[in-house]
C-alpha cells in the first residue's frame, strides 16, 4: 500500500479506495471528510486517472488551494496543477467564459459583485418610480437571488401565479418588473452576477447537449466537499455532469447544514441515495480534531435536534479542559476578557496568535473584540468584512480595468465616467442611459456613435464624452501588448485617479494611495506567478476574474500570526486550537430572526454545533448582561444553547477569576444614565516593530478629551476643552452638539445631542469624543 494511505484509518480508507461509482460519506465534524477527499484524489491519480478528468468542488478557494498543495506533496506539483479544483462559482465561471457565445454573452463578460448588483437594483427602483422604503434594495436582491437559485427565470416567474401572489402579499407587486429589468440590464452590460454563474451553467448544460456531453466526458470523477450546503442550482449541475460516468463522491454532515437561509437544501444529502444507482454509503465516526470534552459537549447539543441522521462521533484524544463559560457585564467587558485570556494562554502555552479564533453570530460584534485586541497589541485579522477589492479606491481602479475588457459594463462606466471629475454630470449620464435603453445598446456604444445620434448635449459636453471614449480606447490598445500590471499602472496615472487621491492628505487619503499601491504590487505578483503556469497568461481578464471571485477568506498573504475573527458561517471546515464563541445570548444566538419555526431554531443549533466543533483544545463561551441592540441598551439573557450542553462538560468562571477591569469603579453605579458599555478609553494605536498591526481600514483617530484613569493611577481631571455649542463626534453615536456641561473635575458631564441616538449624558473623563468644531 502507498505510504500516504497509512495516514488514514480503516473507515476512511474504504471510501478512499473505492475508485468508481456513486458514494456518499456522511460523518460528523472533524472526522476526516476533507482528508478523505484529498487522499482519494491522490489515489485516483495513482490509479492512472488523468488529473484533467477530476473535478473537485470546495466551499472556499482557499480550501481548494490547501487541498491542491497537499495533493501536490503526494503526487508531485506538475500533476496536481492540472486538477480542476475550486468553488462552484470559480470553476463554472471558467467554463462559462469558454462557452459564453452559446448563451449570447461575450467571453470577457464582467462578473458583478454584490455592490454592483445593489447599485443596479437601486437604479431600477428609481427608474420604475417605486417606493424605496418598500422596495428595499437588499431584500429585492435576495429575492432575485432566490429565484435564480431555484432556476426561476423571468419567464417562469411571470408564468407562476403563486410567486406573483407571494410578492404582492409582501407589498411588492412589481418584483417581476424589477427582475425582468435587472436581467435585461445585466445582459446588455455583458455582465453576470454570482447567481448567474450557476444559473447560466445550468442553462448551458440543459440547452446544449453537446456541451453537456463534452463536460461529462471531461469530468469523469467528481468530488464535492460540504455537500450539505449545496443549493438547488448547484445540485442540478453536479447531477447533470456526473450522469454519464456516475463517479461521484460527495462528503458532508447534515448536522452542519447552515446555509438554508441562502437556499441550501439539506434534501440534497438525504436524497442522494435516490438519485443514483448503487450508492455506497460510508460513515466515519472517529474525530481527530477535538478533545473528548468538546466532542461530547457538541454531541449533547446536536442531540436536541429532531431532524437529523443518526451519527456517532467519538474521539481517542485526551479528555481536555472543560468548556469555559463566562458572564460579562457588556460587550466591552467581553472583549477585554477575550483579549486577556488570549494573552494569558499565549504566554502560558507558548502559542501563536493564529492558534486562536473568535467566532460570533453577526459581523457587528467584531468591533468590541477588535478594540480590546488592539489595546493589548494582539494582532488580528477580520475575515468576511469588506474585502480589499470592495474598497472605494480599489473599485475605482477596477472599474477602469473592467471597462477596458468589457466596455459594455454599465456599473463600471457609471462609476468612473465622471471620476475624477471631468465635467460629465448626472444629467448627461441620464440622457445617455435613456438613449442606450432606447436603442438597446450599451452606454459606451452610444458614446462612440455621438455623430449618428441626436443626444441633446452641448458641444463642450460632446467633446468631453468623446475624450473619455478616446482614453478608454487607448487603454484597450495598450492591453493588446502590455501585461495586467503595466496596464493598470498606466491607467491609474492617465485617468487622473492618483492625482485625485493625492489631493487628500488626511490619513484616510494616504491610506487610499497605499491601497492602490498594494493592489499594483498584487498585480505584479500575479503576473509573475502566472508566467510560471502553463494554462494561464497573466492577462487582465484573468486577473479580474480572480478578483471578482476572491472572497476575503482567499487572501492568503494575510494569514500569518494573527488571531482570526469571523462569523460562524465563515468558520465552516476550519479548525483552531483555541476558540472563543462570544455573544452567547438569547435573541443574538439563537438569533431573534430565526426563532419563528422549529426548523429555523434547529439551523441555529447546527450553527452552534459548527462553532463548537472548530475547537481542538479549548472552547470558551461568553455572554453579557447587557448589550446594545438596535441602538438601545438591553438586558441580555444567556443563550439556551449553554443550558443545552450537558453540564459535566462545562466550567463556569466565577466573576472574580476574570476581573480584568481597567477601572474598578465600573461596577459601582456611579454613572447615572451613562451606558457602561462605552465607558472605555481608547489609546491611540501603538505601532511596534515586532508586532505588525493588523490590516484593516484604520478607524478615525480619536482625540481624547482627557485621559482615563487606569487602575487607580489617579484621575486626570477634565481640563475644560469642551464647552456648550461644540460639535463632537462619537464612535457609536456619530456627530453631536454639546448642549450643556455640568459638574466639576472628574465628575464633569456633558449633555450631547447626537445624530444617532439623541440626547446622552456622558462622563467626560471616559467618553471617546473627537472635537470637530
Ligand atoms: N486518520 C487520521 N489521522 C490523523 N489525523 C487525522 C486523521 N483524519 C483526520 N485527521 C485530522 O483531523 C482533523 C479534521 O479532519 P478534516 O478537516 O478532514 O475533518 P472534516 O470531517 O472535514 O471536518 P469538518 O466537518 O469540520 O469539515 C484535521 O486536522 C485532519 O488532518
Ligand atoms: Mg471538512
Amino acid at each position: 500500500m502507498e505510504k500516504y494511505l497509512s495516514q488514514l484509518n480503516d473507515a476512511q480508507l474504504a471510501p478512499t479506495l473505492q475508485k468508481d461509482g456513486p458514494m456518499i460519506v456522511i460523518a460528523g465534524a472533524g472526522s476526516g471528510k476533507t482528508r478523505v477527499l484529498t487522499y482519494r484524489i491522490a489515489y485516483l491519480m495513482h490509479q492512472g486517472v488523468d488529473p484533467f478528468n477530476i473535478l473537485s468542488l470546495t466551499f472556499t478557494n482557499k480550501a481548494a488551494r490547501e487541498m491542491k498543495s497537499r495533493i501536490a506533496q503526494i503526487v508531485g506539483d506538475s500533476e496536481a496543477k492540472n486538477l480542476w479544483m475550486g468553488t462552484f462559482h470559480s470553476v463554472f465561471a471558467k467554463i462559462l467564459r469558454i462557452e459564453a457565445d452559446r448563451l449570447g454573452y461575450p467571453s470577457n463578460f464582467t462578473i458583478y459583485d454584490t455592490q454592483d448588483s445593489d447599485r443596479l437594483i437601486r437604479d431600477i427602483i428609481k427608474q420604475l418610480n417605486l417606493n424605496k422604503d418598500i422596495y428595499k434594495y437588499k431584500q429585492v436582491r435576495s429575492r432575485i437571488s432566490s429565484y435564480k437559485n431555484s432556476l426561476i427565470t423571468v419567464k417562469a416567474y411571470f408564468n407562476n401565479p403563486e410567486l406573483i401572489e407571494a410578492d404582492t402579499a409582501a407589498r411588492r407587486p412589481k418584483m417581476g418588473d424589477i427582475y425582468k429589468e435587472y436581467v435585461e440590464r445585466c445582459f446588455k452590460a455583458g455582465a453576470m452576477d454570482f447567481d448567474d454563474l450557476l444559473l447560466k451553467t445550468n442553462e448551458l448544460l440543459t440547452r446544449f447537449p453537446d456541451v453537456l456531453a463534452k463536460y461529462q466526458d471531461r469530468f469523469r470523477y467528481i468530488l464535492v466537499d460540504e455537500y450539505q450546503d449545496t443549493n438547488h442550482s448547484q445540485y442540478l449541475i453536479v447531477r447533470a455532469l456526473s450522469d454519464r460516468f456516475q463517479n461521484i463522491c460527495v462528503v458532508g454532515d447534515d448536522a452542519q447544514s447552515i446555509y438554508a437561509f441562502r437556499g441550501a437544501n439539506i434534501n440534497n444529502i438525504l436524497n442522494f441515495q435516490r438519485d443514483y444507482d448503487d450508492v455506497k454509503m460510508y460513515r466515519l465516526e472517529q474525530n481527530y480534531r477535538s478533545t473528548k470534552n468538546i466532542v461530547n459537549a457538541a454531541n449533547s447539543i446536536i442531540d436536541k435536534n429532531k431532524t437529523k441522521l443518526d451519527k456517532v462521533v467519538w474521539t481517542a484524544n485526551d479528555e481536555g479542559q472543560k468548556i469555559i463559560v463566562n458572564r460579562l457585564l457588556n460587550d466591552g467587558d467581553e472583549g477585554r476578557f477575550v483579549a486577556s485570556s488570549i494573552f494569558e494562554n499565549q504566554m502560558q502555552h507558548q502559542l501563536k496568535a493564529q492558534d486562536f479564533a473568535v467566532l460570533y453570530r453577526t459581523n457587528a460584534q467584531s468591533r468590541a473584540i477588535e478594540d480590546a485586541l488592539r489595546k493589548r497589541n494582539i494582532p488580528y485579522r477580520i475575515y468576511g468584512g469588506l474585502s480589499f477589492y470592495q474598497r472605494k479606491e480599489i473599485k475605482d481602479v477596477l472599474s477602469y480595468l473592467r471597462l477596458i475588457i468589457n466596455p459594455k459594463d454599465e456599473e463600471a462606466l457609471k462609476r468612473v465616467i465622471n471620476f475624477p471629475m471631468r465635467g460629465i454630470g448626472q444629467t448627461t449620464l441620464d440622457k445617455l442611459m435613456v438613449t442606450a435603453n432606447h436603442y438597446k445598446r450599451s452606454i459606451f456604444e452610444v458614446m462612440k456613435n455621438l455623430d449618428k445620434i441626436d443626444l441633446k448635449v452641448n458641444s463642450g459636453t460632446r467633446q468631453k464624452l468623446s475624450d473619455f471614449v478616446t482614453m478608454i480606447e487607448s487603454f484597450q490598445i495598450m492591453n493588446q501588448t502590455a501585461n495586467a500590471f503595466e496596464l493598470a499602472e498606466h491607467v491609474v496615472k492617465a485617468s487622473g485617479l492618483i492625482k485625485e487621491f493625492n489631493k487628500d492628505q488626511t490619513p484616510e487619503g494616504i491610506a487610499r494611495i497605499e491601497n492602490i499601491e498594494e493592489m499594483l504590487n498584487g498585480m505584479k505578483d500575479f503576473v509573475e506567478e502566472q508566467k510560471e503556469l502553463a494554462d494561464t497568461t497573466g492577462s487582465l481578464t484573468e486577473f479580474l476574474e480572480d478578483v471578482a471571485l476572491a472572497t476575503d477568506m482567499d487572501n492568503d498573504k494575510d494569514d500569518g500570526e494573527k488571531v482570526a475573527l469571523m462569523t460562524i458561517h465563515l468558520a465552516k471546515g476550519l479548525e483552531f486550537p483555541y476558540v472563543y464563541i462570544v455573544g452567547m445570548e438569547e435573541d443574538l444566538f439563537p438569533s431573534a430572526m430565526s426563532m419563528n419555526t422549529r426548523s429555523e431554531l434547529e439551523e441555529e443549533r447546527r450553527l452552534f454545533y459548527v462553532a463548537l466543533t472548530r475547537a481542538e483544545k479549548q472552547a470558551y463561551l461568553t455572554y453579557t448582561l447587557s448589550r446594545y441592540r438596535w441602538g438601545k441598551l438591553i438586558d441580555a439573557e444567556p443563550s439556551r444553547f449553554i443550558e443545552e450542553i450537558d453540564a459535566q462538560y462545562l466550567e463556569f468562571l466565577k466573576p472574580k477569576e476574570h476581573q480584568q477591569r481597567a477601572n474598578p469603579m465600573l461596577d459601582a453605579d456611579i454613572f447615572g444614565d451613562i451606558e457602561p458599555d462605552k465607558i472605555r478609553f481608547k489609546k491611540p494605536k501603538k505601532r511596534t516593530a515586532e508586532k505588525t498591526p493588523p490590516k484593516f481600514i484604520p478607524p478615525k483617530k480619536l482625540k481624547p478629551v482627557s485621559k482615563a484613569s487606569h487602575g487607580g493611577e489617579g484621575a486626570n481631571l477634565f481640563d475644560g476643552q469642551l464647552s456648550k455649542g461644540n460639535i463632537v463626534e462619537h464612535m457609536r453615536f456619530g456627530k453631536g452638539e454639546v448642549l450643556k456641561i455640568e459638574g466639576k473635575g472628574p465628575d464633569t458631564k456633558a449633555e450631547i445631542n447626537f445624530e444617532n441616538g439623541g440626547v446622552k449624558k456622558l462622563l467626560l473623563r471616559f467618553a471617546k469624543l473627537e472635537i470637530l468644531g
